[in-house]
């Protein structure tokens, strides 16, 4: 599936207009300021219990702000409707080697959103299906139970999930956490080279630091309390003034 775009790296896809959280009265974020501009990749390492995952939480709408504001994609996050255009991979989940879903059945589920939550699944669903499966290299256990794959395949298969609707911001909570160094690593070869490649924007959670260093330059661009990110620019991978890209997730 080939189409041509225009990238535009001057929106802004998240704002976080001094936005504040606290569970109870346990400050967690405080007064936060930063942007992510489209096809940015940003990196946030910090410390257990720094806040990352609460941050990602109210980011993806399942946390309010105590104080402040995010806006996506230039709304405001209370009146934003447009969630398929964020796809997001949670810390992993350790599925029962029993879950009687197939990697197929797991993929596909990604494109359920509420509103089409029990809609048949027609051709093109399929074959955006096999397009993600693709991508991730996946294709051939496709039709195998999640829960008796590896760490780093269940890995795959939910990113693929995260893709099946071609999103514009993916954003993932410490995606290789209990997986090997050489699945690690193979991972993040991906998801770099998606990012260099596809046209997205990316947030990632990571306690890599070795990775994020490499990857997004050693020094922090920002920081906030106990977070720190790290943020390799649009500019710095691609010609940002009115860039013509072909573009294609496979
Ligand atoms: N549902 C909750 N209710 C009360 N406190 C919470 C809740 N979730 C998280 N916290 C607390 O908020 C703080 C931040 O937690 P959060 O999970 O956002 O941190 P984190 O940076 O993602 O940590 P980790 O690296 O360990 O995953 C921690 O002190 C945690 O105990």
């Amino acid at each position: 599936m080939h189409q041509t775009l225009i990238t535009n790296c001057h929106q802004n896809i998240i704002e976080l207009n001094n936005v504040s959280f606290s569970y109870m009265d346990q400050k967690v974020i405080s007064g936060l300021n930063f942007s992510l501009k489209q096809r940015d990749f940003v990196g946030i390492v910090g410390s257990n219990g720094a806040g990352k995952t609460t941050l990602l939480r109210m980011i993806v709408g399942l946390l309010n702000p105590t104080e402040g504001e995010i806006r996506l994609f230039g709304e405001p996050i209370r009146k934003f409707r447009d969630w398929e255009r964020i796809g997001y991979v949670p810390q992993k989940t350790a599925f029962n080697p029993l879950f009687p879903a197939t990697v197929r059945e797991v993929v596909l589920s990604g494109l359920y959103t509420n509103k089409k939550l029990f809609r048949r699944v027609s051709r093109a669903d399929q074959q955006k299906c096999d397009d993600a499966l693709e991508v991730m290299k996946i294709e051939d256990i496709a039709n195998k139970r999640i829960g008796q794959l590896s760490g780093g395949q269940q890995q795959r298969a939910l990113l693929a999930r995260a893709l099946i609707n071609h999103p514009d911001l993916l954003i993932l909570d410490e995606p290789t956490v209990g997986i090997d160094a050489e699945t690690q690593e193979s991972f993040f070869e991906l998801i770099t080279h998606m990012h260099e490649h596809h046209e997205m924007t990316f947030l990632m959670v990571s306690h890599d630091l070795d990775m994020v260093e490499n990857y997004l330059g050693k020094e922090p661009v920002h920081q906030s309390g106990k977070i720190n990110f790290f943020v390799r620019h649009s500019h710095e991978i691609l010609d940002c003034e009115e860039t013509n890209l072909q573009h294609s997730l496979v």
